[in-house]
């Protein structure tokens, strides 16, 4: 850990000091010779506090189990412990804004100490029921898939599940891309035990396209200690919170990715001796998750629209991790292996993916029906896929082979090429206004399309392009 990184909390308060009588990993013990701190306070140990403990447990009255959260940080046993009486902080203003942060508040880009910021607990109840405001309109982003299938809701949770390397940064990307540089509101996001290089080309590209002044970037990478990659969520949502309470602004919180702060609390847990539940994972699992996840709502103030990665272990969808993630949500986006492995990008699965926004009250009666209909389509397909696998789509009778040539047009017309994977597909970007994809799929599902080859539907933004493409072969 750098020297700045204690420095950026503000000064600890001199509190009651206690000695370290045991260390164990990550995980110390420190006896005090009053009462023994709260759970979740902040402990500082070490040549100038430098090292950072959040209390975890209480083994009695006098004695605190603790998680290190810097392990660049030295600790020994008998060593002086100061009790700061108050939780973990997270720096909180206009100054975070265009600036990228570890769990500490501490700046991760070079620029110097964070300057006109005030400094709030991170630890803090979910607002109540009474205090929060149902969302109800749809967040464009640009991809085709997506604003069809599962449309995320303004002030929504909303999901991108899939396993190792079938697409989620790359779409998360995308989907800041599309959506940051017209996005009034606050862009905040969060990085969780992913790689280091993928923060800093974000925060390259976000600085290259000029919308790092209104981002905030907050960092917990996969070489930080879990109790570090477990609480930088914290941190995130308390400036996320901050923005909206007190600054009365709309913020976007991007995690990249969740089911990485599940795992950091089930490192944590099997840190402190927890017998762990179901598949390995923590006992506490559905009440941590929840903790964070109902801090993100709307209330008068503004609304917090949140988008996570979610990485499904060995595709499995039913991991515990996974669907407990997955009943916060709003709109679930699944990636499927198959479709990456036939090149189908965004590898969206349709029948998968579902959104509480598709309801007829509220998208457009249009929509609502062109959705179902790309859906019935594409499962009859799925359907006969067994059938045309053993015998060839020369046995299906007419109706279906008119099934077919749609779905196949349709899957091809729902891939997209993204404005950042320019450069290794050699692919232009497109952002595709809702109503074009709608006209689109409302024309190959007529029929009218089921002429041309299907690789003009392959890798186009809206419709005409299809028309050009084969005008110009
Ligand atoms: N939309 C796309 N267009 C073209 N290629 C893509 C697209 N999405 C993903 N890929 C390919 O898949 C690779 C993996 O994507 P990505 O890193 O987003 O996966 P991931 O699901 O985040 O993986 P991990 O779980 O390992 O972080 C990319 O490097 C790229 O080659």
């Amino acid at each position: 850990m750098t020297d700045v990184q204690w420095t950026a909390s503000p000064e600890p308060a001199e509190g009651p000091t206690g000695r370290i009588t045991a260390i164990r990993g990550a995980v110390v013990e420190v006896r005090f010779s009053g009462p023994a701190p709260a759970i979740n306070t902040r402990l500082l140990a070490g040549p100038e506090g430098r090292s950072v403990i959040e209390v975890a447990d209480l083994i009695d009255g006098h004695t605190a189990q603790g998680l290190l959260l810097n392990p660049g940080a030295r600790v020994a046993l008998g060593m002086a412990v100061t009790d700061t009486g108050g939780p973990l902080t997270a720096p909180v203003g206009a100054g975070v804004l265009g600036r990228m942060i570890d769990v500490f508040g501490a700046p991760l880009d070079g620029k110097g100490p964070l300057k006109d910021v005030d400094y709030l607990p991170i630890h803090r109840p979910p607002v109540p029921l009474t205090r929060r405001r149902p969302g109800g309109e749809i967040f464009q982003t640009g991809i085709k898939a997506i604003d069809l299938l599962s449309p995320i809701e303004r002030g929504g949770k909303a999901g991108l599940f899939g396993g190792a390397g079938v697409g989620k940064t790359v779409l998360i990307t995308e989907i800041i891309h599309n959506m940051v540089a017209e996005y009034e509101g606050v862009s905040l996001f969060c990085g969780i035990g992913e790689r280091s290089r993928e923060a800093e080309e974000l925060y390259r590209e976000m600085q290259a396209t000029g919308v790092l002044e209104g981002a905030v970037l907050v960092f917990g990478q996969m070489n930080e200690s879990p109790g570090a990659r477990f609480r930088v969520a914290h941190t995130a949502l308390t400036i996320a919170e901050h923005f909206r309470d007190a600054q009365n602004r709309d913020v976007m919180v991007l995690i990249d990715n969740i089911f990485r702060f599940v795992q950091a609390g089930a490192e944590v847990s099997g840190l402190l001796g927890r017998i762990p539940s179901r598949v390995g994972y923590q006992p506490t699992l559905a009440s941590e998750l929840g903790a964070l996840e109902e801090r993100i709502c709307n209330t008068d103030a503004g609304a917090i629209t949140s988008i996570q990665a979610v990485y499904v272990p060995a595709d499995d969808f039913t991991d515990p991790a996974a669907t407990h993630v997955f009943s916060h949500l709003s709109a679930s986006v699944a990636l499927s292996r198959k479709r990456a492995s036939e090149g189908l990008y965004p590898a969206i699965d349709p029948l998968k993916s579902a959104s509480k926004m598709l309801t007829p009250g509220t998208v457009s009666d249009r929509h609502y029906r062109i959705a179902r209909e790309v859906r019935r389509v594409l499962a009859e397909y799925e359907a006969l896929s067994d059938i045309i696998a053993m015998l060839g789509l020369e046995e299906l009778s007419e109706a279906d082979r008119a099934t077919v040539a749609r779905a196949r047009r349709l899957e091809r017309f729902l891939t997209q090429p993204f404005f950042t994977t320019e450069q290794f597909t050699g692919l232009g970007g497109r952002f595709v206004p809702l109503e074009e994809t709608l006209t689109g799929c409302a024309r190959i599902l007529s029929g009218e399309m089921s002429g041309l080859p299907e690789s003009a539907f392959y890798m186009v933004g809206a419709i005409d392009e299809v028309g050009k493409r084969t005008e110009a072969a």
